[in-house]
């Protein structure tokens, strides 16, 4: 009898799939998120003859549990299921190595030809297997640059954490706007700006526009143009030829042709100064530059994906940013969600920095205790993913049980200023926040008001006040 495993974190869903294909003569396992269905597979005596999987679930998405199974040697056809809101996705998973996909809601009859078929031609996935490998650019482990200025970002991912991802995309409402607002206009030629306070994660999102992109293949350049004095401006961006200036003491390339053919990220755009705006329009403009002091113009063709903290809008106003400028640059624009914002993503981004930090400190800290979470669900984090990181890494450092109290917490927030606990936000947000707590705990209303740190009595009252 073949043996199928469902990967769903829809309890309903997934049963409901499961007993149809019983009743069609396989047999049939569940998995709820991607870490129980390693757990299954790794632990299951004879394998799986097909693995269906949604392309959501609440740990990582489907492409990495495909991504892993590749990984680990495991060929069976892989079928995504995905909503029609995400077909985009598909293409993601197609290449990397994914057998078929079938669009919710489908009929089961469609799903079952689709099942037949791949598990007849099993040839068709040992070259989807190689796909796996030259596409793993594309999993959420790939590596932004640390944009200092002129840092290049090479197309391959990197997991310097074992199977502990190194980025997170969220399960959010806020999360979900931003990334499918990633995945529209990433296949585009369009020019993109990335609006949001420091520390929200801009570069990873050029990254992911990058990485999503027909120049996925190509180069992804970061220049931190917040970091470049003005003497050096063009020579970081169009390069310069030996003996053109005191020190130029040999040819070096810009910015734009490191980049040519791929994409070019300019974070910290808002710094820019008015005589280097002028160079860039023109270079944006013509599409060539020329290197400092070379008299030969070099043809360049770079997608452009700017970011910054700054109001541009206002600074257009003001007149210190050109308006031709900003036009050329912002042809899209995405607007980065704060983390106060990010609901219940808040506490698995502080679970994911607690890994990272246990790799790095070499330390075995399981988590947050009740308290803890209490304490960092009532602080707004200004800093956004870049203070909770750190402040996630002195706890783990400080911690001394298994899971951080709040004196360690507290201590690794010393530089913060005490507030009164505001529980879950404004409206908006706490709907959100504790949809996605329900949705983490599986529905498990006293797990989720752990999650959210308040009573349960508190969340019963919540969720009658929301319709919930
Ligand atoms: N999706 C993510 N998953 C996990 N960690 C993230 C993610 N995005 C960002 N981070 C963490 O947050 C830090 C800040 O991210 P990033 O530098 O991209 O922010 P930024 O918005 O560009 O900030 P700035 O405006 O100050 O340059 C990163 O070093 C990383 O540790």
């Amino acid at each position: 009898m073949e043996k199928i495993l469902i990967v769903e974190d829809d309890i309903a869903f997934g049963t409901m799939i499961q007993t149809w294909l019983r009743k069609k003569g396989f047999e049939v396992e569940k998995a709820t998120s991607v870490k129980v269905a390693i757990q299954v597979c790794e632990e299951a005596e004879r394998g799986f003859d097909l693995v269906l999987s949604d392309l959501r679930l609440p740990d990582h998405d489907g492409i990495f549990l495909l991504q892993w199974m590749r990984k680990h040697g495991v060929q069976v056809p892989f079928i995504v299921m995905t909503s029609y809101a995400e077909i985009q996705n598909v293409v993601l998973a197609m290449k990397s190595g994914a057998t078929d996909y079938v669009a919710k809601p489908f009929h089961p009859e469609i799903l079952l030809d689709k099942i037949k078929e791949a598990i007849k031609t099993p040839k068709k996935q040992d070259s989807n297997a190689t796909s796996a490998d030259s596409q793993r650019s594309t999993d959420t482990n790939s590596t932004p640059t640390d944009a200092a200025p002129g840092k290049q970002a090479g197309n391959q991912a990197s997991s310097a954490n074992g199977d502990v991802p190194k980025y997170l995309e969220g399960e959010s409402e806020a999360s979900r706007k931003l990334y499918s607002f990633v995945s529209l206009v990433a296949p585009t030629p369009m020019s993109v700006l990335i609006l949001g306070a420091s520390g929200t994660g801009k570069e990873y999102v050029a990254r992911r526009i990058h990485e999503l992109s027909t120049r996925a293949n190509k180069p992804f350049f970061a220049l931190d143009c917040g970091a470049i004095p003005k003497e050096v401006a063009a020579s970081e961006f169009f390069g310069h030829v030996k003996g053109s200036f005191t020190g130029a003491d040999q040819d070096k390339k810009g910015a734009f042709e490191i980049a040519n053919g791929g994409t070019l990220f300019l974070d910290e755009m808002g710094n820019l100064n008015y005589e280097v705006q002028v160079q860039l329009l023109r270079a944006l403009q013509e599409r060539k530059i020329r290197p400092v002091g070379s008299n030969k113009e070099i043809d360049i063709d770079i997608r452009l994906v700017c970011a910054t903290n700054e109001n541009l809008a206002q600074r257009v106003a003001e007149g210190n940013f050109r308006e031709d400028l900003y036009h050329r640059i912002n042809e899209f624009t995405i607007y980065m969600p704060e983390l106060k914002d990010r609901g219940a993503d808040l506490f698995l981004f502080a679970d994911l920095f607690i890994k990272h930090a246990n790799k790095e400190l070499n330390r075995n800290v399981e988590g947050l205790d009740g308290k803890a979470k209490e304490r960092i669900a009532a602080y707004n984090w200004p800093g956004n993913l870049r203070e909770l990181n750190n402040v996630m890494k002195r706890a783990t450092l400080l911690a001394t049980e298994r899971y951080i109290g709040v004196t360690e917490l507290e201590q690794s927030m010393a530089h913060i200023q005490p507030q009164a606990p505001t529980a879950l936000h404004d409206e908006e947000t706490e709907l959100q926040r504790i949809e996605a707590a329900l949705k983490a705990a599986g529905g498990n209303k006293s797990k989720a008001a752990q999650l959210l740190a308040v009573d349960r009595k508190t969340l019963y009252n919540k969720m009658k006040k929301y319709g919930i």
